[in-house]
């Protein structure tokens, strides 16, 4: 009866990501880890393809077809292609094995910053592609309970979730978020920091592909025992002509300062806002890094040097996230210190 009434094996535990969409099935785990990007024909506003083939296709697509991400900055930015990139991804993880197999619920993560309306947005994409019902999860708590942080306990944890679009910083204690900070600085705007600096310093104009690319070879927070650097092909901006240019690791460096400046200052916001008592039991047990931006190299470093409290990078950064939701959906646990939204 369970089947038709409560949990079934084929519910659904949905990271939305702004870079990345995962999906774990309930008793399966994680089945989908795809880009959060859909390809779409502008004549007749035809789907073409979704996620790592859609991705395949940013900025090399030819005039009639555009790839997109609808998120930004962890919401919705465009409703429909959403809805359809999460039935085709609700979709490709169900099962239907018979004609009357039901349709999943479905546990969804929102940053912890947004308004009533971006979480409405949510619920409505997730309900139009096809959830019987769905609950969403403040990203923080999904990804500390992924981690297995001990969010029911008194004692605090301090997670900091650095995504593509958003960066959230948040105490838990006794099941719920006692601290948090939602800034829209993440890994999109390390990529635009660094396309930035590439056209400033060479007239070099390259895609947001090349940029995270270069993020991801030599980008840093701190200053490497051996620093690197990458060879980059774009366009001359003056000449138009193609132009290929070496850079260091150090100057990718001095290109992410601001946003890494500004990523600081939350921790450093959020761990004034936290009570005395919490702040001692961050002093003891240290941050939590997570989120693929988590990965950046020295991360951990600068925001213990800025801090002066120990910073740890998850071991399963990317899929905390999914994984908490996940425990969630398994647990029936959908009242406590997270959102319910239930139609
Ligand atoms: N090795 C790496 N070094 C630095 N950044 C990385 C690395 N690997 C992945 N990233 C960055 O991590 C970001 C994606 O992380 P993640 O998948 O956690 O985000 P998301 O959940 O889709 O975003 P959000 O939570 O903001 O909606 C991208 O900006 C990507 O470039």
């Amino acid at each position: 009866m369970d089947m038709f009434f409560g949990q079934y094996d084929g519910d659904l535990a949905i990271d939305l990501g702004t870079a990345n969409t995962l999906v774990s099935v309930r008793g399966k785990g994680i089945v989908i880890r795809e880009p959060s990007v859909v390809a779409i024909d502008k004549n007749d506003e035809r789907i073409l393809a979704v996620g790592i083939e859609a991705k395949r296709m940013l900025g090399r697509t030819p005039g009639n077809i555009v790839a997109v991400r609808p998120l930004k900055d962890g919401v919705i930015a465009d409703f429909d292609v959403t809805e359809a990139m999460l039935r085709y991804f609700i979709d490709k993880a169900s099962e239907k094995r018979y004609p009357w197999t039901p349709r999943p619920r479905v546990v969804v993560c929102v940053p912890s910053g947004v308004t009533s309306v971006e979480k409405r947005a949510v619920f409505e994409a997730t309900i139009q592609a096809g959830a019987r019902q769905a609950y969403l999860i403040e990203e923080p708590m999904a990804a500390a309970i992924g981690a297995d942080l001990p969010v029911e306990e008194p004692t605090g944890s301090m997670v900091i979730d650095i995504g593509g679009g958003t960066t959230e910083v948040a105490v838990i204690a006794m099941g719920g978020i006692v601290v948090s900070q939602s800034i829209r600085i993440a890994g999109d705007e390390f990529d635009q920091a660094i396309l930035q600096h590439v056209r400033d310093a060479y007239n070099l104009a390259i895609g947001e592909r090349t940029a995270e690319d270069i993020k991801i070879k030599v980008g840093s927070a701190v200053p490497l025992k051996d620093e690197l650097d990458v060879e980059v092909n774009g366009r001359d901006v003056i000449s138009g002509l193609p132009k290929t240019v070496r850079i260091e690791s150090e100057e990718i460096r001095r290109a992410l300062n601001k946003p890494l400046d500004e990523m600081t200052k939350a921790v450093k916001d959020a761990l004034d806002a936290t009570p005395p008592d919490l702040a001692s039991d961050l002093m003891y047990y240290g941050i939590l890094l997570t989120g693929g931006g988590a990965m950046l190299r020295g991360l951990d470093v600068r925001l213990r040097d800025e801090t002066g409290v120990a910073v740890n990078v998850s071991p399963t950064a990317l899929d905390n996230v999914v994984n908490g939701c996940a425990r969630v959906l398994e647990a029936n646990a959908f009242d406590g210190g997270f959102v319910q939204s239930n139609a």
